[in-house]
This record gives structure tokens, sequence and C-alpha cells, in this order.
């Protein structure tokens, strides 16, 4: 079951503008990129898709679930653009606690906090404490606490923002890992190169309202023929900025 805008508006302040101003989206099957230059509304989707921010009109549902619902909060995760180190905690019980925020009993939080770092590579560091964590290893314990609790929904928000190369390229491999058939990955970034290709699904999003959503190849089929491979996804971006807001297409 996917996670369903309909006609879902939100502003910040009773009378601000819209920052989302009537958005039909259904967040699609497998690792989908969210695309857009800075103040599109990337995070704001992000965050009324996970319950943190309710619509000022519209709806955001799961099945029969609306997002201000607990059962809804517990088949998502979100993971903020920072991650901040909870004082005197290791980085297991900070990925404990959030399991517990999400529902789980202590002792099953406990137990899943140690499966989540091992799968993000950080189980020989689960003792140590999150304050003492570099930025790279504070993320991964970010994408822990998404996957604690065995959401179906993990929202990342610009999960790579900040990282070298190198480091992105590890991390980009490990969120690639996490969507399967059962788990939808929705992560926004700016990295348009390196990110569409690996990508089942974008979503590009331009002053809070979609110009595409499809599967990468149709998203790479806007690049103008003859654009060289590496300049593609960048060359297809440019060409969906430009279309005219979706209006139909679920
Ligand atoms: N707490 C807030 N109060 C008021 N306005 C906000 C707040 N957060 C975001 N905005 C505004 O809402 C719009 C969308 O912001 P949002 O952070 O969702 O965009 P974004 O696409 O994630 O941007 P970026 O790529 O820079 O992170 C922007 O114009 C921003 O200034």
């Amino acid at each position: 079951m996917s996670i369903a805008f309909d006609s879902c508006s939100f502003g910040y302040g009773r009378a601000g503008t819209p920052v989302i101003p009537g958005l039909d989206y259904i967040v699609p099957d497998g690792f989908t990129v969210l695309l857009g230059p800075n103040g599109a509304g990337k995070s704001t989707l992000l965050k009324l898709a996970s319950g943190l921010y309710q619509p000022r009109s519209g709806t955001v549902r799961m099945g029969g679930l609306a997002s201000r619902e607990f059962a809804y909060l517990k088949q998502v995760a979100w993971m903020p653009q920072t991650i901040i180190p909870m004082t005197g905690l290791t980085a297991r019980e900070q990925v404990a606690y959030t399991g517990w925020l999400k529902g789980m009993k202590k002792p099953d939080a406990w137990d899943a906090a140690l499966a989540a770092l091992d799968r993000v590579n950080m189980a020989d560091r689960a003792d140590v404490r999150a304050k003492k964590l570099s930025g790279g290893q504070l993320r991964r314990v970010g994408v822990a606490s998404a996957l604690v609790h065995g959401a179906r929904t993990l929202l990342l928000d610009e999960p790579t923002a900040g990282m070298d190369p190198t480091q992105r390229r590890v991390f980009r491999d490990l969120i690639t890992g996490l969507a399967t058939d059962e788990v939808r990955v929705l992560m926004s970034t700016h990295d348009i190169a390196d990110l569409a290709e690996e990508a089942d699904q974008v979503t590009a999003l331009q002053e809070g309202r979609i110009t595409f959503t499809g599967p990468t190849h149709a998203f790479l089929a806007h690049a103008p023929q003859g654009t060289p491979e590496a300049r593609r996804a960048e060359a297809a971006y440019t060409a969906v900025s430009a279309l005219a807001p979706v209006q139909e297409y679920w």
C-alpha cells in the first residue's frame, strides 16, 4: 500500500502562500529520487508524507489510514536532513529509542537497533556515544533509525548532502539496497547526475508542483538526442523542469 496525496495543500503559517498548492501524487514502488531546486518543496513533501506536517486541505493517506493516525506513522520512517546526536545515548540506544517511539516494545527495539546498525555497517560502533560519531557515521545512525521498526516507506531527506564523492558512492549503494518489493524509498537530493540512473523512478518537483514522475528510463528519454551518457540525467532534468505540471497520472 502506497502513500497517496490527494489535492493536498500546505503552507507555512495560517495565511502564507501554499508551498504545496494542491498535490496529487502516489509514492511510486521501489526506489524513487525526488528532484527539485532549492525551495521547490521537497522537504515539505517528505514531512507531509511522514505525518510530521498535516495538510491545510486535501489528504495524505495510506490505504484506509490518514497520516495523523498512529497506525500510519508506524508504516513510515522519515530521516531528516540533519541527524542530531542525543546527549548521553549510544548509537544503539538512539536507534532503539526511535523504535520505541514508533511503538516497539523496549526489548524488541533493543534487538532491532543492533540489527539495523548491522545493516548500515555500524554494528561495531553500537556502543559508542552518538556525540562521538563522525558526520557520515551519524547519517548511518539516521538510516538505522529509519529501518529499526520495519517501516514500509522510507522517506530520506538529502541523506548524501555534504558528503565527499567516495562517501557518497558508498552511502548511495547502501540506500539503493534498501528498496525491496515491500519497502518503498523516496529520497530527495540535489545530486542529479549521480543518482537518477540508479533509481527505479524519478519525481521532479518545481514550486510545489510535479513536472514529472515516472520510471527512470522515461525521465532520461527527456534528454535531447545526442546528449552524452554522462550528461543525460542533468539534461533530462533541465528538460522536465520546463514542463507544465503533471495534471493527471493516477
Ligand atoms: N519552517 C518554515 N517556515 C516558513 N517557510 C518555510 C519553512 N520551511 C520551508 N519554508 C519555505 O517553503 C518552501 C519550500 O521549502 P522546502 O524546504 O520544502 O524546499 P526544498 O525543496 O526541500 O529546498 P532545499 O533543497 O533547499 O532543502 C521554501 O520557499 C521555504 O522557504
